[in-house]
């Protein structure tokens, strides 16, 4: 057999329905897919390919998926810390984002962002921004793949004026991205808070003909539910069920205040429910119930939000803190064990994208989307069990080589299709810029 591509790692994690974990193994790369993964030893008297690379002492994992984003947020990191969401969002971020977000921002704040992705291993992200046709454009540039936002509120913004504006915009770009390898669209209705009911209508007759996700910030703080009880006498959830939202193209973001019949109800619908735990914690939001949910059926992905809350998009560190503080949601340590912490951050967030038959998953016909981690690092050793020390000790900067359709987008540490210090030089003039004001 021949490959363009074959890679020997010490150890696979391909998060496969068996959930195994390979020794000495090799993957075969042809045409941007997955030929085959076969043992080194095989390998080495099988296939013949163009190219071979060793990596001894790594471990070769899926691409991360980080199932909520707002890339270009990552200028505002640190621009108001320890306030409550409501605070944060109406005194702070809202009115910094209509002062300085214009296709400028977007470009050099997303560019920031995938490169700091691709660092951490995250090979595709969910994201919902203003100006989301800028933000395609620099994924597909820098060779990232991305699920970007059909975005929509109820108010007027730099971006667009009003619900037929944003949603005329969003399509524009859902016709412009129709068959594009590596970017997808979504509808990404902010919230049950900013949006009304008849532009939900709207995008949920969309969503179903378009058949695309729907995205959107669900039962994120205990305002929200007070707020909604008093302005529409149910909870969010309740009135988006009225409205024929909730289902499997349903990807709710944070969910941190729950009763049980709804996760029965977003069980039963085939919801999907992204963790966003940093973010959760920084703003004192609430718990996500993330154990609960799993053991009822929901599949739980994982996102960073953005960084103006979190404040990094670092989804190996957010593995962690999943694991660690589902089991203390949990009142148990059992719940939440490595690998399945693992699956939440690939293959889950692959279909709560509807992209699993593409990503998720290193398994033959899949797209090459993968991520090595060199694990011989001091705080890697000794190593009993690889998937314990990437999620409980592994730090991003061990991500050395990253792949996407089989194109190499990190080597070494470093971007090949991204200029780091002239993102660098652009993020820190904007920095000079926001804090004049
Ligand atoms: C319509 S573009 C996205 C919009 O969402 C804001 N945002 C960022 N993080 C959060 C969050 O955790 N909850 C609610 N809204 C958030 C962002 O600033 C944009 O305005
Ligand atoms: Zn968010």
């Amino acid at each position: 057999m021949h490959a363009e591509l074959l890679i020997h790692a010490d150890w696979m994690l391909p998060v496969d329905p068996q959930n195994r974990q390979l020794d000495g193994h090799a993957i075969a790369i042809t045409a941007g897919r997955i030929s085959a993964i076969l043992p080194s030893a095989e390998a080495r008297l099988s296939i013949t390919a163009e190219r071979v690379i060793e990596l001894p002492g790594h471990l070769l994992i899926p691409g991360l998926i980080n199932a909520h984003t707002h890339a270009a947020m990552t200028l505002m990191r640190g621009l108001a810390d320890d306030l409550p969401l409501m605070t944060w969002l109406h005194d702070h971020i809202w009115p910094a984002e209509q002062r300085w977000v214009e296709t400028g921002f977007v470009g050099d704040g997303t560019r920031l962002a995938v490169l700091e992705m691709l660092r951490g291993g995250i090979t595709c992200y969910n994201d919902m921004y203003f100006f989301p046709e800028v933000t395609a454009q620099v994924t597909a540039e820098a060779g990232m793949r991305a699920v970007i936002g059909m975005i929509l509120v109820d108010f007027p913004t730099n971006y667009a004026a009003d619900a037929d504006a944003y949603i005329a915009k969003g399509l524009a770009m859902h016709a412009h991205y129709r068959d594009h390898p590596l970017i997808r669209v979504a509808f990404a209705p902010h919230s049950p808070y900013a949006v009304s009911d008849a532009p939900f209508q709207r995008i949920r007759a969309l969503a179903d003909e378009l058949e695309v996700p729907i995205h959107i910030h669900l039962h994120e703080s205990r305002d929200e539910i007070r707020q909604s009880l008093q302005q529409y006498g149910e909870r969010p959830i309740a009135r988006l069920d009225q409205l024929g939202l909730i289902g499997p193209g349903l990807v709710a973001v944070h969910m941190t205040q729950l009763e049980d019949e709804e996760i029965r109800l977003l069980a039963a619908t085939g919801a999907h429910v992204v963790h966003c735990p940093e973010s959760n914690l920084k703003l004192a939001s609430g718990f996500c119930p993330v154990a609960a949910l799993s053991d009822a059926g929901v599949q739980v992905a994982i996102g960073t939000d953005g960084a103006a809350s979190n404040n990094d998009l670092n989804l190996i560190g957010e593995m962690r803190t999943a694991a660690l503080l589902g089991k203390g949601v949990a009142g148990s340590a059992a719940a939440l064990p490595a690998s399945e912490v693992l699956r939440m951050a690939t293959i889950n967030g692959a279909r709560a994208l509807g992209l699993d038959s593409e990503i998720g998953s290193l398994e033959p016909g899949k797209s090459a989307d993968l991520v090595a981690l060199d694990l011989r690092d001091s705080h890697t050793q000794p190593l009993y069990n690889p998937v314990s020390q990437l999620v409980y000790a592994a730090d991003q900067h061990q991500v050395r080589q990253v792949w996407i359709r089989g194109q190499q987008v990190l080597r070494d540490g470093q971007p090949t299709r991204l200029d780091a210090e002239q993102i660098l030089a652009s993020a820190q003039a904007w920095g000079k810029r926001l804090a004049a004001t």
